[in-house]
């Protein structure tokens, strides 16, 4: 079986999801926003207040090319779709789901949350600027789409599995 890959808006539940999928199909599971927390010892905070988001993109490209062979579920980061060769890379694989949420679900989910930089304010209003943004390139990127707003893990799992090839 092809590698899995996670891809979807901050809050769609890739990371919480793609765990369990992982055990479900006895595959390892590589989280490409934990993979540049270990290798820069830093929180994804720091790495953006240090070093920029564009150092951050930088090293989320470096990390999904370094993954390309790896037999496993990949869970992306929110904003993997934002670089062009990001989502050219992505569309060729198969098995690339984008995990939806409206964006009223997405906030509540991540009301309290504080460790994403890019939500640090007026989170609803830039929930719905950057969600408009980047819809279009989820779509582009992907290849099943599959809603989990109002749906619980284990459904969103099996839809998943479902549509495997
Ligand atoms: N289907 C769901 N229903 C309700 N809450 C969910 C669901 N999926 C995830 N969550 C919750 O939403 C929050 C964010 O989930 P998660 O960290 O998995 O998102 P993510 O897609 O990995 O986001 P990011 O792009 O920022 O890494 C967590 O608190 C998680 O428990
Ligand atoms: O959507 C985004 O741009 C981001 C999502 C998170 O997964 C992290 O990669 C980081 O907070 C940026
Ligand atoms: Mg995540």
């Amino acid at each position: 079986m092809k590698s899995i890959y996670l891809i979807g808006f901050m809050g769609a539940g890739k990371t919480t999801i793609g765990k369990e999928l992982a055990a479900c199909v006895n595959k390892a599971v590589i989280d490409t926003d934990e993979e540049i927390v270990k290798r820069e010892k830093k929180s994804i905070n720091d790495i953006f207040s240090e070093k920029g988001e564009e150092y951050f993109r930088f090293l989320e490209t470096k990390t999904l090319q370094e993954l390309n062979d790896r037999d496993a579920v990949i869970t992306t980061g929110g904003g993997i779709v934002v670089k062009h060769e990001n989502r050219e890379a992505l569309k060729h694989k198969g098995n690339v789901f984008f995990l939806y949420a409206t964006p009223e679900e997405i906030f509540k989910r991540l009301e309290s949350d504080q460790s994403r930089p890019l939500l640090k304010g007026d989170k609803m209003k830039l929930i719905r600027e950057l969600y408009e943004e980047r819809m279009p390139l989820y779509k582009d990127a992907a290849n099943v789409i599959i809603d989990t707003t109002n749906k619980e893990a284990n459904d969103i799992i099996k839809e998943i599995i479902s549509r495997l090839e």
